[in-house]
């Protein structure tokens, strides 16, 4: 089995056109998902629990009598964690102390005291930091098991301050994973679920007589689950969508092609969908990269996902310089972003959108995965213009604090009168009139 990744060059007069098409998921295919994804959402809705069931037999090939037999208790998590082998365990709470660290310390950063100040005559305004009450976690599991983004998930919700914390994960075949169950039981998760898909967003959204509706659903998934956030946003939040996964590697052709091929495949082995691109000012630097993506092709295991991924979403792009790789990147705004280059910070001061950057040759995004610390699940899809990786903040609200004194309501009485006769809002006036004295 080969790969041919396609080729283009920046230089070429359709190239912009040629990008947009690359960048593209299939018009058809993402209608299609959102429309069977819609019948599964009002399906659920109506029926509940027993929708959810069919659907689990129907896509997970899991037949339970009742929704109670898919809940997996906490005795059976804390077994899971316990019967780790030492090895896995110390990997496992590694790579959880450092994602807790990290998030800790996004916490002082951004605050959750609030704010407040007090005006000269007494008025105080302010504002106040509330976390999530109960928010719905979502832990793919269709093609591969996602310990790691149980940490990523759960970590930063109780560090907010979170109540309570439901996860769904898919467990196609009732293959349950240990390692994902020991990392729920590691993270605190109050509640688990083996329900996946449309259907389990779904059940987290509009609550069943078993599954409780969340606030806010978060985490990563495929095309179903990325359709379905978006769908159901508005009723409960949402994070950001977070679907196939995506790398971007900006190279000065001078790391080693086999570093990069396998970087490209450890996200094109995710997904079908994935989509790993690689972006060179070096001709010949992309050909060594892709004579070892195809040597090396074949010791991978997951070979037909990678292949799929590679043929279809993958792309090698000759660029005129690393000026111009970076004005690139901005435009595919990937979720991950290796900057594999000398002085990587003098490239990465260019770059404005990416869900994460990766500097430096040794920065394999792989690392990012499990247990750097910051979190793994990102914005794809291009929304990494305007979507932040997950964090403390997703899993927190804020409220306006007014305490207006007697002397405020003075002033502020009649601006606010003046304004709303502006408006014609005769009762706004009036209440603010009223407490003149
Ligand atoms: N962005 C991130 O932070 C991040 C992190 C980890 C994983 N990922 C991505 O998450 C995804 C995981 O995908 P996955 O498939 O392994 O697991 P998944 O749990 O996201 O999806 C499995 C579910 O998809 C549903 N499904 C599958 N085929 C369907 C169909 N034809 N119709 C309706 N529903 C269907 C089923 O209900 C199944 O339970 C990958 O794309 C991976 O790249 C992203
Ligand atoms: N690369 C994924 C985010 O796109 C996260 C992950 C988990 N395990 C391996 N990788
Ligand atoms: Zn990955």
């Amino acid at each position: 089995m080969s790969i041919q990744i396609r080729k283009f060059d920046s230089t070429h007069p359709d190239f912009k056109q040629q990008l947009a098409d690359v960048l593209a998921f299939e018009a058809s295919e993402d209608e299609a998902i959102d429309r069977s994804v819609q019948r599964i959402l009002e399906d659920v809705k109506k029926r509940g629990d027993v929708a959810v069931l069919e659907y689990t037999k129907q896509f997970d090939h899991v037949e339970a009598g009742s929704m109670q037999a898919l809940e997996i208790g906490g005795e059976a998590l804390q077994a899971a964690l316990a019967q780790l082998s030492p090895v896995r365990r110390a990997a496992l709470q590694t790579a959880a102390d450092r994602v807790r660290v990290y998030h800790e310390r996004q916490k002082a950063e951004i605050g959750s005291n609030g704010f407040s100040y007090t005006e000269a005559d007494g008025t105080i305004l302010g504002q106040k930091v509330t976390p999530l009450d109960r928010v719905g976690i979502y832990v793919p599991g269709g093609k591969a098991a996602y310990p790691s983004s149980v940490l990523m998930n759960a970590i930063p919700a109780k560090v907010a301050g979170v109540q309570e914390v439901i996860m769904v994960v898919p467990t196609p075949n009732g293959v349950k994973n240990e390692l994902v169950l020991a990392a729920a039981a590691m993270s605190g998760v109050d509640r688990v679920f083996t329900i996946g898909g449309a259907q389990a967003v779904a059940a987290l959204a509009y609550g069943t007589a078993t599954i409780p509706q969340v606030d806010k659903i978060v985490g990563p998934g495929n095309a179903y689950v990325a359709a379905a956030k978006r769908r159901v946003f508005g009723t409960v939040g949402i994070d950001m969508i977070a679907g196939p996964s995506e790398i971007l590697v900006v190279c000065d052709g001078t790391t080693d092609p086999d570093w990069i091929a396998m970087d490209l495949f450890s996200q094109a082995e995710h997904d079908e969908l994935a989509q790993s691109i690689l972006i060179c000012p070096d001709a010949a630097y992309l050909d060594a990269v892709a004579e070892s993506v195809n040597r090396q092709l074949a010791d991978m295991p997951r070979k037909e996902v990678i292949t799929t991924s590679l043929t279809n979403r993958g792309a090698m792009i000759k660029v005129r310089d690393m000026d111009e790789a970076c004005e690139i990147a901005n435009m595919i705004a990937a979720e991950h972003l290796e900057i594999s280059t000398e002085n990587p910070q003098q490239w990465a001061d260019k770059i404005r959108h990416a869900g994460a950057m990766f500097l430096g040759r040794f920065s394999s995004e792989s690392l990012g995965d499990y247990c750097a610390g910051p979190n793994h699940v990102l914005p794809t899809s291009r929304t990494a213009r305007f979507s932040s990786p997950l964090g403390v903040y997703d899993f927190q609200k804020r409220s306006s604090m007014l305490q207006v004194s007697q002397g405020g309501a003075q002033t502020l009485g009649k601006v606010a009168a003046e304004l709303a006769y502006g408006e014609g809002l005769q009762a706004h006036a009036r209440s603010a009139e009223y407490r003149l004295k």
